[in-house]
Formats: structure tokens, sequence, C-alpha cells
């Protein structure tokens, strides 16, 4: 019999297909997880929770663990350990905690002594942990970076990193398929990180929000690795669970030597090659949004307001309420220039900066540094910038600069030379703005207070931020730029296994206010609302109560829960600082009594209620569902979410409701700005006024309503198909060899897990409870 004729697929498509282990009827997948980056903060918890239910971590042959986010940026010459190296006590107890699992669970850890050492997403590619064809995942948003390899990378909450630990899968869903074609050269000075600017300001911070961007056009095909990276990074400011680019010849040459790839021109790298050659979208696949961007429209692009999308190009002026229809943006604008301390119709080129950052996961590779080097180089920074530091992604960046000399050109430029780590991309160790500082940043992320409270980020490109120290205000690099620039011309550093190496002590600023037992006003002890281990949900049936109005667009999750309560190692604790930035007065920290959830009834909110829409973007941390279920609130209802936020709200026994009809939702805002109760009936699906009438309906997909219903959390049901995983393995050691621990990670005895027992959770290990759906 003839076989049925396959759907021309994308390379989406085909890397989702390829690492199915199980479907149910309504689309929920069992996803196979081949790569699972781990770094200390969205950690401790997912280890806790292994640890109560007696598991262990699948494949410790697949998981690669690191330190960055808290890690002090100053010389390690003198480094012996953390627990002296890292002064301020949450980043320490985070750090420490991180060591102290990999050794509990036998993984393979990148220390801070270790020269590999590094941000997440530079040492995946860098070891050649990420490969074609992959799924990867990490409890961190800019996962998406590693999609410039034609992997299908993306950020999970803590929970799933459990989840993926226990049992080398994720339960997740299909996503849609979106394409971005980029065509054209790039103009002098437009690098691609102006590129990925350009299509945030065009498709906006929602634009991606439930899809996969795919892109592709001659652009995409001319970039290096690195700057695919840059782009892919960022999709997730575009909304996107993951971004992905076809591999090449461009990949393929990144790859060879890699420790962690096959052998360069071994049988097994043959094999590998030819199967990475396929991963390519079909001839006539269907993508549901497309988008088409000429260079030609693609300046050095700079960002003005508190929000990725607020960009603007480098020769253009601050805008202001006036340039925008919608009246969501127009009242965006005026609360952006204000944090901003910007006013509408200044030239961009006339404002000035404080302090210059070039670094993080998105610009803090070797071809960024050369970059900045090049505009540099034989000059000086401005005398009014206060401080511009230069923060290599990963140890190894850092020795590849210095072997090129390109720390002498930063050093005598007036830069300081720090060693790696996120550092003031989002400032969870000492390097932050003071409020009103002004940075030029070569980071992703310009929110509120995402470089510390109160300060103001510029995102732009790594050269652009070299002209802005020499300018000492934001600069048109097009004015200082040597001829060449733009073009990385050296091919990216040659990885080899690191040595220790050692450092100073650092003085840690004191960021305090992790939360450890909240108390009431008389200073008793107050028991937490939301779970203090991951040791089963509480049923959601039914929820009836005061519903708090916001109107607030594109809420991100560091306004949720700023950085410095992401040090705590609990799940506990964080209600009081849900919302901390606007809740609070910054000076004098009393309650701002404008805030919703400081007023009367609105303190006592079970249900939150947002007519602005994409709640819950940006950063993975599932430190806001835990701050908002601490707090009380166990249901948010908005018109659309970020993506890794909606997930990981569920996995808490929390409700996020979809309304996307306007009528609907206003009517429930109605009922919530009168301070009325509302009811939630998951059981039903309908949304209901104080007097029972109807006010919305909604739908749920059916596993998810099985396990909130149930209070089930999904471990313990994935466990039960362990068959099915293991048979899964047996395919994937057949046909991609590759993908089993190589290198360093090579386990001695083949990987055998068992699935143990475990009656203290209610995850469905317990006979009579229900594990069908
Ligand atoms: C800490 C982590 C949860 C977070 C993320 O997911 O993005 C961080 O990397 C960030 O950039 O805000
Ligand atoms: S975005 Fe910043 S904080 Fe987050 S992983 Fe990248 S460098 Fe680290």
């Amino acid at each position: 019999m003839p076989s049925a004729v396959k759907p021309p697929q994308t390379l989406y498509d085909k890397v989702f297909e390829a690492h199915i282990v199980d479907e149910k009827d309504d689309g929920t997948c069992l996803l196979y997880i081949d790569r699972h980056l781990v770094h200390e903060v969205t950690s401790p918890q997912a280890f806790e929770g292994l640890r109560n239910a007696s598991r262990k971590v699948r494949r410790p042959d697949c998981t690669l663990a690191t330190t960055d986010h808290n890690v002090p940026t100053t010389p390690r010459k003198n480094f012996k350990n953390v627990a002296d190296f890292i002064q301020e006590e949450d980043s320490r107890v985070q750090a420490v905690t991180l060591e102290d699992n990999v050794k509990a669970f036998n993984l393979t850890y990148f220390g801070l002594g270790d020269k590999r050492q590094g941000i997440v997403h530079i040492i995946g590619p860098e070891q050649g942990f990420t490969l074609p064809g992959t799924t990867v995942v990490c409890g961190d948003s800019h996962t998406s970076t590693h999609g410039a390899f034609g992997a299908l990378a993306f950020g999970i909450g803590t929970s799933e990193v459990e989840h993926v630990l226990a049992t080398q899968t994720l339960i997740t869903r299909r996503s849609k398929n979106m394409r971005i074609q980029v065509d054209g050269e790039l103009g002098a000075g437009v690098s691609s990180k102006d590129v990925i600017l350009h299509i945030i300001g065009q498709i906006g911070t929602a634009g991606g929000t439930g899809a996969v961007i795919e892109y592709c056009g001659s652009a995409i095909e001319a970039m290096s690795m690195e700057a695919r990276m840059s782009v892919c990074n960022m999709s997730i400011e575009a909304g996107a669970r993951a971004g992905m680019i076809a591999p090449d010849q461009t990949t393929f040459d990144y790859l060879k030597g890699r420790p962690l790839a096959p052998e360069y021109d071994s049988p097994l790298w043959k094999k590998a090659t030819a199967s990475w050659s396929a991963l390519k979208s079909d001839e006539g696949a269907k993508y549901d949004i497309e988008v088409f961007i000429d260079t030609k429209d693609v300046v050095p692009t700079i960002s003005w307001g508190t929000s990725p999308q607020d960009v603007v190009p480098i020769t253009g002026v601050v805008p202001g309420p006036d340039d925008f229809q919608d009246e969501d943006k127009k009242q965006a604008c005026v609360r952006a220039l204000k944090y901003m301390g910007l006013t509408a119709g200044t030239p961009m080129q006339d404002v000035v900066v404080d302090k210059v950052f070039v670094g993080s996961c998105t610009n803090g590779r070797i071809e960024d540094l050369r970059r900045v080097a090049t505009i540099v180089e034989g000059k000086k920074i401005a005398s009014n910038i206060m401080r511009a530091m230069i923060v290599p992604g990963s140890g190894l960046v850092r020795k590849q600069a210095e072997a090129e000399g390109l720390h002498h050109i930063f050093i005598d430029a007036g830069f300081e030379w720090r060693e790696a780590g996120c550092s003031m991309c989002l400032g969870m160790n000492p390097d932050i703005l003071s409020p009103q500082e002004r940075c030029a940043s070569t980071s992703n992320r310009n929110f509120e207070g995402r470089q510390g409270a109160g300060g103001r980020t510029h995102l732009m490109s790594p050269e652009m931020a070299a002209a802005a120290a020499l300018a000492g205000k934001l600069a048109d690099v097009r004015k200082f730029a040597p001829q060449n620039m733009g073009k990385a011309a050296k091919a990216s550093p040659k990885v080899e296994v690191g040595d220790a190496h050692v450092a100073d002590l650092d003085t840690d600023e004191d960021l305090d206010h992790i939360l450890d037992d909240p108390e009431d006003s008389q200073g008793n002890a107050v028991p937490s609302k939301a779970p203090s281990s991951s040791a089963g949900m509480a049923k959601f049936t039914q929820l009836k109560g005061i519903a708090a109005p916001m109107d607030v667009a594109n809420i991100d999750t560091d306004a949720i829960i700023p950085k410095q309560f992401l040090k705590t190692i609990k799940r506990s604790g964080l209600g009081s600082a849900l919302f901390h930035a606007w809740r609070y007065d910054a000076i004098t920290g009393k309650d701002n009594p404008d805030f919703v959830l400081n007023k009367a009834p609105y303190n006592q909110a079970k249900i939150l209620v947002c007519t602005g829409p994409n709640f819950g973007c940006g950063s993975s941390r599932e430190h806001a569902p835990w701050a908002l279920l601490d707090f009380g609130i166990t249901c948010i209802i908005a018109p659309s979410f970020g993506d890794i936020f909606f997930n990981n709200t569920f996995k808490n026994g929390m409700l996020p409701l979809r309304i996307t009809n306007e009528q609907d939702l206003s009517t429930i805002a109605v009922e919530a700005k009168a301070g009325r109760e509302i009811e939630v009936d998951l059981v039903n699906q309908v949304i209901k006024n104080a007097d029972g009438k109807e006010m919305a309906k909604f739908d749920v997909e059916e596993f998810r309503r099985h396990c909130l219903v149930n209070g089930l959390d999904d471990i313990g049901l994935t466990m039960q198909m362990d068959d099915k995983i293991a048979k899964f393995e047996q395919r994937r050691t057949r046909d991609t060899p590759w993908l089993d621990g190589s290198g360093y990670l090579q386990r001695k005895s083949p990987v055998k897990v068992e699935a143990a027992p475990v009656p203290k959770t209610n995850r469905g290990e317990v006979k009579g409870e229900p594990l069908e759906w």
C-alpha cells in the first residue's frame, strides 16, 4: 500500500515531531529533551523536589550546570571556593546550594574556578553541548539563543526543571509557526542586534506570542553563528517561545572541534552532518504568521523606553504619546518617558549616558568584544562616563580576548575588564545601576529597575555601546567606525578544557529583603500560601473572591517579582515582595497608597484582572507565580500571557485565563473595579459575578484541567510512562548516538533509572489516585 504523503513541514515541526514520546488526543505531548542546562537561580527548588520524592536525575550525561547570575565579576586570582568568594549572603547560599546539588546528583558543573564557567547560553554552544536538531531547555528565558543551531530551545520554569531532571521529558503543546525573513546586506555599522531590535520594534513584544520563530533570508544566512545567536536570543523579547535558524555550513564549521560535538571528520561527524543537513523547512511549508524585513530599513537602532519594543533609529528623536494611536500605548509612553527621565522630541544623540555595559548572553561573545575593540582602539572613554564595563560571557571568551590583546585596548580606553557572568544585565551581583543612572547596554531587557532600582537602560549593539562610551552620550557608531567594522573577521575561539584559576575577595552589595519568614503586624509568623515544596498541589475547582483590577500592558515578570527576590532557595515567602517596585515607596519603603494591592478590598484579592495584553512576559522566573500565590492570588484573567509564565502558573495549581473577547473582559473588569466578588468555575468553565450571573465562558485544555481539578502535578504521571521514555531513548541511541553523553559527559556505566515509589506526594504514584486522563 502506498504510504500517505506527508504535508510539507517547517523546521520547527520536524524537530518537535522527532522528539514526541507520547501524544494525547487533546494535543498534549510528552517531549524528549536532549540537552538540559542548569544554573543556580532556577534550580534549588527543583532539586529540593527531587530530594523530597527520592528521585534521581535521569540523564546526568545530558545535563550541564554552571553558576552565572549571582557571581561577582571581580578578579578571581585568589579564588578558593564560592563560600568565601561570594560576600552577599543570599547569592552565596544560592551558589553553594547549586554546588551541593551537583555533587549530590552527580552532575557536570563549571564553577568559578573553571575557565569554562560562564553564562549558560554562552557555554552551551561554546562546548558543542548545543547541537542541531536537538531539544534544549534551561530554567531561563534566553534559552532561545540555542535555536541558532537549528535546535528547538526554550526557557522553562523551575517546576519544569524538576520534571526534566526526573524524566528527561516535558509536557507541552505545539506552538504556532512564524517565519521572519530578512533579506539584503547589512549596512555599515548595522549588526545582528540592530536587526533583532528592529524586528521587535516592528512586531512588538507580543508579536511572537504562542509561536516559534524561524529566521531565514539572505541576511540571516550571511550571519556568523554568534550573530545568529544574538538574534535568536531576543526571540523571547519578541514574545516567542523560541527562535530557530536552519543549520548550514556556517553551523557545521562552528561545531568543528568543540569538545562535546562529534569528533570532526569521524564517521559519527559524517553521520551527524548528514542528518543535520536535512533540517530545513520543506518547500510549501505553512506558517501561521509571516514577516518580511528588508535590511535597507535597518539602521543602528536603540531603545528609548522601558520595553524592548520601544526602539528608534539612533538618528531619531524620543517619541511622545502623540506618536501612538492606541490609548494603551499612549499611556505606556507617558509612563516610560517619566521613568526614563526623557522629553519627547529630544534627539537620541543628545541623551547623556552615565554607564556603559558590554556583556550578557546577547552580546558577550568574542565577536562582540572584537567589534567594541575596533571602535575604541587608541581612544578614551568620555570623562562623564562614571563606569564602563566589559564582561565576557565566559571564561573562555575572556581567555580568547586576552590572547588577542583586546583587554589592553579596553583597559587603555578606560574600560573595566571583568570576569564572566550575567553581571549588570540584571544586577543580581554587585554590578548595578543607582537610581536614575543611565546606561548604554548591550543586554536584552530595558524593563523598569532591570539593571538596578530606578536605573535607566538603553539597549543597543556592542559597537553602539562603544560609540556611546567614547561620546559620553548615545551616539551613531557610523561616525566613529573604521571602514571595516560590522564584519567579525576572525573565527570564533576553539574551546579547550579549562584549568582552575583563582580570585580575589570581593565586596558584594547588600541586596536585602529576602523574605524568609513573613510576619504579621504583631511580628507573628504567617503561614505562606505558596507551596513550600513541589510535592503536590491544592485542587482548583471553584474560586470566589475579590478581583484586583490592573490596566497595564506587557506586565513583565521583572515587575511582578524583581531580581533581588530571586535569591531565595524556597518557593514560599514571596507574597510581600509581589510588585515590589510599584507597591512600596523606593525611598521610605512604605506602602504606596495608590497601588491597587495596597487598597482594601484588593489587599485580600484572590483574582487579578488585567485588561492589558501580554501579562507575565519576559523572564522565566517561577518566582512570579509563587509571589502571586503567596499573596493569595490563584487566578489571573488577561487577554493574553507570556508563554512561560502561563505554563508556570498551572504547575502551581493556579489558573491563568485568557479572555480575548473585549466585551467580556470589560464586564469582568467593571465588577473588579466595583470591589465585588467574582466566581471562577473551572469545572463548568465559566466566570460569574457575585449574583451568579455568567459573565464569560472559557476553555482550558483537558489535560491541564484534569491536573488542576484533581490537584495532580505531572511528574508522577510522566514517570508512569517510563517504558515509552526508555524505548525513545533506545531509538535515540541507535539513530543519533552522538546525543548520549560524550566527552567529559560520557558515563562509564549505562544510565539506569529506577522510578522510586514515593508515598509522600500526591503526584499520582499513590494507589487509587486518578492517573488516567
Ligand atoms: C533568572 C532567570 C529566571 C531570568 C530569565 O529567565 O530570563 C534571567 O536570566 C533574566 O534574564 O531575567
Ligand atoms: S538575560 Fe542577562 S541575566 Fe538572563 S541569562 Fe542572559 S545574561 Fe543572564
